[in-house]
C-alpha cells in the first residue's frame, strides 16, 4: 500500500485539526475542500456566487429533490491531488445489518405497482428507478475518513467520497454521505464536457467464463438497453443546447464494479458559453433517468409517493474550481453516516421497465449494496 497522500490542514476555533469537509477520490485525482469561506443551502445561489466571482470554488452535494436543502460550501482551501485517495486498509470495527426498509416483500410489492402504471395502455410513465435502504450498525464510533479510506481501498479504481452535509441545516449537521459512486454525472475542463451514464446492471461472478457471459448477455439485452437510451437521451436534451457538438456513440459499451456489469455511454461536449460551470452544467442535467426516470416528474411523483424523502442519496456530489471546472458524480452505492458515528443508512436502487421483474429488480439491489456491505466487512 502506497501512503497517505499529504492533505493541506484546516484548524477549527479550539485550533484542533479540521478533517477535511469534502473528499472525492478518483483515478485521475483526489480533490479536498479544506475549512469553511461560505455555506450554501442553496445550489442555485452558489452557482451564481461561483459565476459572479463571490466565491471562488464550491464542493459538496445536492439532493434528488432539486427544491430541498443542498451541502455546498465555499471552501477556504480547494486542494488537487493527482492520485486516488490512497491510504492504508483501515480496521474496522464489527458492523451488521440492523434493519431493511422496507422489508423485501414490500420493495416487491412497489415494484409490481410500478410495472402496472408503465404497463397500462393509457399511462405515459416509461422508466422509474426504485431504491430501498439498510441501515447499519457499528459496534464502536467510526469517523467518516475511515469509511473513505476502507471505500476507496476496496474500489478497484480507487473511487470513493466522504461529504460533511452540515451546510444543508439543522436535520443535516454532523451527518456525513460516504460511499463509492462509478457514475459520473457531468465532468468540465475548459470547453470540454464530458459524462459517462450508466444504466442496465448485471451481477459479476468469480467464474472467469460466466462473468463474461453474463457481461456479453447484458449488451445485447433488449430491456437493459432501452433502460439506458433513456439517460442518454436525456443527456442529449440537456446537454444539446449548452454544447456546440456532442459527441454520443450510437451503442453503450460495458464497465464494470467489483460488484456489477452496468452499460454506460462516454459523452462527450465543446461547451458554447465559457461562463456555464461545472456546477451549471450538474444543475442542467441533474435528475438523470439513471435515478429518477421518464418522464423525470412523472417517475419523481412516483418516488416520492413510495419512497417518501431519499435526501442525498440519488443525487450529485462534486467540485467547481475559479476555472469553472469541475467534476459531479452521481449519489449511488453510498450511505449517510450519523452524528454518533455508529448508524449508517444505505440505499440502492434500480430502473424499472415495462419488461422489469420484480424479483429480479429486489436481487440488482440486494448486489448493488455490496459496494458499501463489503468495504464495511458486513456479514450477511
Ligand atoms: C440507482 C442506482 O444505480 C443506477 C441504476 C442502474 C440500473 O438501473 O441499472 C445502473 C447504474 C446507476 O445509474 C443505485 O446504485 O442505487
Amino acid at each position: 500500500m502506497q501512503a497517505p497522500v499529504a492533505v493541506a490542514t484546516a484548524t477549527d476555533r479550539a485550533g484542533r485539526i479540521a478533517p477535511p469537509s469534502f473528499v472525492l477520490s478518483r483515478p485521475h485525482g483526489t480533490v479536498l475542500a479544506h475549512g469553511v469561506h461560505t455555506r450554501f443551502d442553496s445550489a442555485a445561489d452558489a452557482a451564481s456566487a461561483l459565476r459572479t466571482g463571490r466565491v471562488r470554488t464550491v464542493a459538496g452535494a445536492l439532493p434528488f429533490a432539486p427544491d430541498h436543502p443542498a451541502a455546498l460550501t465555499a471552501p477556504e482551501v480547494l486542494e488537487h491531488t493527482p492520485t486516488a485517495f490512497t491510504t492504508e486498509t483501515p480496521a474496522l470495527p464489527t458492523i451488521r445489518i440492523s434493519g431493511v426498509m422496507p422489508a423485501e416483500g414490500e420493495h416487491v410489492d412497489r415494484v409490481t405497482t410500478a410495472l402496472g402504471l408503465l404497463r397500462a395502455d393509457d399511462n405515459t410513465l416509461e422508466k422509474v428507478v426504485l431504491a430501498r435502504a439498510l441501515t447499519l450498525e457499528a459496534e464502536s464510533r467510526i469517523d467518516p475518513e475511515v469509511l473513505l479510506a476502507a471505500l476507496v481501498s476496496h474500489d478497484t479504481v480507487g473511487n470513493g467520497f466522504s461529504v460533511d452535509l452540515s451546510a444543508a441545516g439543522a436535520q443535516w449537521f454532523g451527518r456525513h454521505l460516504v460511499g463509492a459512486s462509478p457514475e459520473v454525472l457531468i465532468r468540465r475542463r475548459g470547453d470540454l464536457v464530458t459524462a459517462h451514464p450508466l444504466a442496465g446492471s448485471a451481477p459479476r461472478s468469480s467464474d472467469p467464463e460466466l462473468d463474461r457471459a453474463t457481461a456479453e448477455e447484458l449488451r445485447a439485452s433488449a430491456k437493459n438497453l432501452g433502460e439506458h437510451t433513456h439517460v442518454v437521451d436525456s443527456l442529449r436534451a440537456s446537454l444539446e443546447p449548452l454544447c456546440s457538438e456532442l459527441d454520443i456513440p450510437e451503442h453503450p459499451s460495458l464497465t464494470n464494479t467489483r460488484q456489477l456489469w452496468h452499460l454506460g455511454t462516454p459523452v462527450s461536449g465543446i461547451l458554447r458559453d465559457p461562463s456555464v460551470t461545472a456546477l451549471d452544467l450538474a444543475l442542467a442535467v441533474h435528475p438523470t433517468p439513471a435515478i429518477c426516470g421518464t418522464p423525470t416528474e412523472s417517475a419523481r411523483d412516483l418516488i416520492n409517493e413510495l419512497e417518501g424523502d431519499r435526501g442525498f442519496y440519488a443525487g450529485a456530489l462534486g467540485w467547481c474550481d475559479e476555472n469553472g471546472d469541475g467534476e459531479w458524480m452521481v449519489t449511488i452505492r453510498c450511505a449517510i453516516l450519523e452524528p454518533d458515528g455508529t448508524t449508517l443508512t444505505a440505499h440502492a436502487g434500480g430502473g424499472i421497465v415495462a419488461d422489469s421483474d420484480p424479483f429480479d429488480e429486489l436481487a440488482e439491489t440486494t448486489v448493488k449494496f455490496g459496494t458499501v456491505l463489503d468495504a464495511l466487512g458486513v456479514r450477511r
